[in-house]
């Protein structure tokens, strides 16, 4: 099984509020986005990259045991080289690169940072484009064999802006992107988050948004202010029941009685090997979130 690493909250850091960088290490979020595209306005780029370069070295320094992922502006825009030399300096987790539309927008990115000759710093991608949702596979797979994506991101503000979807409860009129995304991913292989839910004081409408995505097979949501953090790891934790029952059908096919069956019955429900191997994930999981907030 490959490494599983938590990435049940990745909570959104304006790059420009100096404020937020210093608390968003304690805060316990799995993911430290560090924005320095849309949360930043054009007057403060230079600003907030330097304050962001500098933050994710503190990060480092500090301990903090999550990932710190540094979003950049796009290379069409004025700050866009500016930022991927400075986060090539500030080595972070990763890169997210924002509205990709296509897999060449990653080959652009790639070639940029191989011109620097610094270590291959992970790619993550932000699926928030009519194009991008139209063939998110390509995005996902994108060439290089060396040098694949890490991680998708869906930015449903942007999505919303450019194809006029509206963003209503339960996200009917985008469900169908999200989850042709979230199956581009898993056909890579790559982890993907859901989008942000704005309505920061609406808490009851974003804990039932959290259990929804993670039904849908997302790995975590991302998020824009500390009050939405606890909520969302708890969504994206095993919790005591759903650990009680993968312990069980783990192990069932291990049990003399079982061996060389294909199906057994657990607590009144079938249960093939595939549910069994569904379970050792439940368990991985749940492991990597006990060694990350013991540290
Ligand atoms: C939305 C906010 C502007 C609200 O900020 P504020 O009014 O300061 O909130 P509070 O007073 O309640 O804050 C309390 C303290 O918490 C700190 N704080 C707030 N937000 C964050 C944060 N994101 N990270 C870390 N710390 C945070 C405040 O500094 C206060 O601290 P203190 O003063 O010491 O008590 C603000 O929450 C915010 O800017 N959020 C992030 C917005 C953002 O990043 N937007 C861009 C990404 S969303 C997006 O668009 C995704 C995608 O691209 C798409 O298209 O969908
Ligand atoms: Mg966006």
């Amino acid at each position: 099984m490959t490494q599983i690493r938590p990435r049940r909250t990745a909570l959104y850091v304006p790059g420009s509020n100096q404020r937020a960088l210093d608390k968003a290490g304690t805060l316990g979020a799995d993911v430290l986005i560090l924005d320095l595209e849309d949360a930043v306005a054009p007057t403060e780029k230079d600003d907030a990259r330097r304050r962001v370069v500098e933050a994710a070295v503190g990060f480092r320094m500090s301990g903090f045991r999550g990932e710190v992922v540094i979003r950049c502006n796009g290379l069409d825009s004025p700050w866009g080289h500016a930022d991927l030399a400075a986060i090539v300096k500030a080595a972070p987790d990763a890169v997210l690169i924002p509205k990709v539309s296509l897999a060449a927008d990653i080959e652009r990115v790639r070639a940029v940072l191989r011109a620097t000759d610094a270590p291959r710093l992970p790619i993550w991608a932000m699926i928030e484009t009519p194009r991008a949702v139209l063939d998110p596979l390509a995005i996902a797979l994108s060439a290089d064999e060396h040098w694949p994506l890490a991680a998708l991101v869906l930015g449903l503000n942007d999505l919303a802006r450019e194809t006029r979807a509206r963003q209503v409860a339960g996200r009917a009129p985008m469900m169908a992107w999200m989850m042709a995304a979230l199956a581009a991913a898993r056909v890579a292989g790559l982890d993907i988050l859901d989008g942000v839910f704005n309505a920061i004081a609406d808490h009851e409408g974003f804990v039932s948004e959290c259990a929804a995505a993670r039904d849908c097979g997302f790995d975590g949501k991302t998020v824009i202010h500390p009050s939405q953090i606890a909520s969302c790891n708890a969504a994206f934790s095993p919790d005591a029941t759903e650990l009680a029952l993968a312990k069980r059908i783990a192990s069932v096919f291990d049990l003399p009685e079982h061996a060389g069956q294909g199906v057994v019955m657990v607590d009144g429900r079938m249960v093939e090997r595939l549910h069994a191997e569904m379970a050792r994930r439940t368990l991985a999981i749940a492991a990597a979130i006990t060694h990350r907030s013991a540290g």
